[in-house]
């Protein structure tokens, strides 16, 4: 990341984009300083998230893994998801165009991004996906509706909500973490617990509370990830000009010492003067 420019961000969705939404309000504001979505992918045609990006001006795409699993490859559901994580991680990386670059002939690739943000993206990612983005040094991190280890996988809201129905629960949670194969067990970024409340045992109100609290998370979230690769950027960089300047001070040495070793080159003073550098 070259120091100055804004951080890139691509995000994943699935839905309402009411997540996205947060972010695109958020950016380049003291909440998300010096960062721009450059694209939005959705593995859903009819995600709603996607008018949202597109009344941003936010380049979109969308890639749909029915027509792997019912076109392409008809009789292996696991090679559908590995082909169709492997094209996933080239669209997200701009390295090719998605099902809406196939359909308007454009040719048009998104650009790549420095994070990448799953908001509400109902997609369980493989290895085919993950391995090309960390090898790209671009960290991904994700929103999940629940406390770390709990309500694993989808459909968290409503499992917190049956708990609580019976007694199992008096709280539940928001987390933002890390994506690794392993299904919302990354590490944590940032973890907001959600005492239950009395109205909670409808539904809906426990939903909006989730969301509400989720809109928040997720940019502090991605705020936090971005200043961690920053860090991380910074470290490595000032770790390599460290080495230049050994590498140089030891090229200076085996020259001096080149040099001293046959003093008919240089006169006995000069070569002292070496003998310091
Ligand atoms: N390898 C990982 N992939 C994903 C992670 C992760 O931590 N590691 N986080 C998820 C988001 N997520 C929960 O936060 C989640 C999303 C979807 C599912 C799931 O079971 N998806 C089904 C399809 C469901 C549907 O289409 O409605 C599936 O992929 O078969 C579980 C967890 C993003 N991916
Ligand atoms: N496992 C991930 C997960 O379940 N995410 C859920 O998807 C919703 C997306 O809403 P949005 O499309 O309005 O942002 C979020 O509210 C979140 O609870």
């Amino acid at each position: 990341m070259a120091e100055g420019r804004p951080t890139k961000i691509a995000v994943l969705i699935s839905g309402n984009g009411s997540n996205l939404q947060a972010l695109i309000d958020a950016s380049n504001t003291p909440a998300l300083p010096n960062t721009r979505i450059v694209s939005v992918i959705s593995n859903r045609k009819d995600a709603y998230g996607l008018q949202r990006a597109a009344k941003a001006s936010i380049p979109t795409e969308r890639l749909s893994l029915l027509k792997y699993k019912k076109t392409l490859y008809p009789n292996n559901e696991e090679t559908a998801r590995q082909k169709y994580d492997e094209k996933l991680a080239n669209v997200v990386l701009g390295i090719e165009g998605g099902d809406k670059a196939e359909e308007d002939k454009s040719g048009k690739k998104l650009e790549k991004p420095d994070v990448i943000v799953c908001a509400g993206f109902m997609h369980i990612l493989t290895e085919n996906f993950l391995t090309p983005i960390e090898e790209a040094g671009i960290p991904i991190i994700n929103l999940h509706p629940a406390l770390p280890g709990a309500y694993d996988g989808a459909n968290a809201i409503e499992r917190a909500h049956k708990d609580f129905q019976d007694g199992k629960a008096d709280k539940t949670g928001v987390m933002i973490h890390y994506v690794i194969k392993d299904v919302d067990r990354g590490e944590p970024i940032v973890i907001k617990e959600i005492p239950f409340e009395p109205e909670d045992t409808d539904l809906d109100h426990l939903t909006e509370r989730l969301h509400s609290v989720e809109h928040k998370a997720i940019v502090e979230g991605t705020r936090k990830a971005i200043q961690s690769l920053q860090e991380s950027t910074a470290m490595v960089k000032g770790a390599r000009s460290a080495i230049q300047s050994l590498k140089e001070r030891q090229l200076r040495k085996g020259v001096s010492w080149y040099v001293l070793s046959r003093p008919t080159l240089v006169p006995f003073n000069l070569r002292m003067l070496i003998f310091h550098i």
